[in-house]
């Protein structure tokens, strides 16, 4: 069994942070360890939620207990998403680090989870700056969406062309693999979903349908991340992962559109992301 332990957002209702991507991962076969940064009553996207951010120490000290049960060598991968505090970002790096001293092999995915006003995403100040000169060093994977890999690389990315500048930018800043979870206005063809995978081996392209929503369920960048990394963990080409990570999640979003709900219907597409019903392909660009 392969052991993530993934340090993200808590809700108590409905779908966002562990809550979107824990139950998908373990679907996959592999575990999670799920540490939670805040425990929020509901998504930000709400407008208003209650609940608290964890302590940053409370990062430190769980890891520290596992380790003294001399558990920690079993950790395969780090994650991280929605992030309390400003103070969480080196914490989290130096739980990677822990984690590294007992097992080398260990990598780190970082969804750099910003905020996003037009969304109504809220992050705590200063985690911006932590994600990009702290965490994006550090990574071996990072999952931005369109407004995250501006931030990260530094370009405005106003087309296709720059967003394949901006994703071999982030590949010269530490992480080995981009996946860019929805390039939005930047993609080919406004009338889909796509996403870009950019690694050593070159950048790859996949589209599949928009779903038109009346209120864009939030989560689907916590669920892409968390499944991306499992589909790795589970020994599938980064191809493979791509393809399987993207055609799942659709089928997700499928379910939630057929529902007629704003929350991600994880537990009713159950079965749909251990075998996706789609078969989008993905190609290579360059
Ligand atoms: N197939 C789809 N059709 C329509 N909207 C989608 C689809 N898949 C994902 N979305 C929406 O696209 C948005 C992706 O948001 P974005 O900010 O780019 O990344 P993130 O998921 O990290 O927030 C989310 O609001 C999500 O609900
Ligand atoms: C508490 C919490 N966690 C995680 C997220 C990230 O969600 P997404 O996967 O849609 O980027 C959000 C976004 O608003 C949030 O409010
Ligand atoms: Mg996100």
């Amino acid at each position: 069994m392969k052991n993530i332990l993934s340090i993200q957002s808590h809700v108590v209702y409905g779908y966002a942070g562990n809550k979107s991507a824990t139950f998908p991962m373990q679907l996959l076969g592999v575990d999670v360890w799920a540490l939670n940064t805040v425990q929020f009553s509901n998504h930000t996207q709400y407008g208003k939620w209650t609940g608290m951010v964890i302590p940053k120490e409370q990062i430190g000290e769980i890891v520290r207990g596992i380790d003294e049960i001399n558990a920690l060598s079993e950790c395969n991968a780090v994650l991280s998403g929605y992030i309390g505090s400003a103070e969480q970002v080196e914490e989290i790096v130096n739980a990677f680090h822990y984690v590294k001293k007992r097992n080398p092999n260990a990598i780190y995915l970082c969804d750099p989870v910003m905020g996003h006003p037009d969304k109504g995403c809220i992050v705590a100040d200063g985690v911006k700056e932590g994600l990009i000169n702290i965490a994006m060093p550090q990574a071996d994977i990072i999952t931005p969406n369109l407004v995250e890999l501006r931030e990260l690389s530094g370009l405005s990315v106003n087309n296709f062309e720059e967003a394949i500048e901006a994703v071999k930018i982030i590949l010269s800043k530490g992480p080995k693999k981009v996946l860019v979870k929805h390039l939005s206005k930047v993609g080919k063809d406004s009338s889909q979903f796509e996403m870009l995978l950019a690694t050593s081996e070159g950048i790859w392209h996949i589209s599949r349908p928009l779903h038109n929503f009346t209120k864009e369920p939030v989560g689907v960048g916590d669920l892409t991340a968390g499944l991306f990394l499992a589909n790795l963990l589970n020994g599938k080409s980064d191809l493979d992962a791509f393809e399987h990570t993207a055609n799942a999640v659709n089928d997700v979003m499928e379910t939630t559109h057929n529902a007629g709900v704003y929350e991600l219907q994880t537990i009713a597409a159950r079965d749909l992301i251990i075998n996706p019903q789609s078969h989008y392909k993905a190609v290579k660009i360059s």
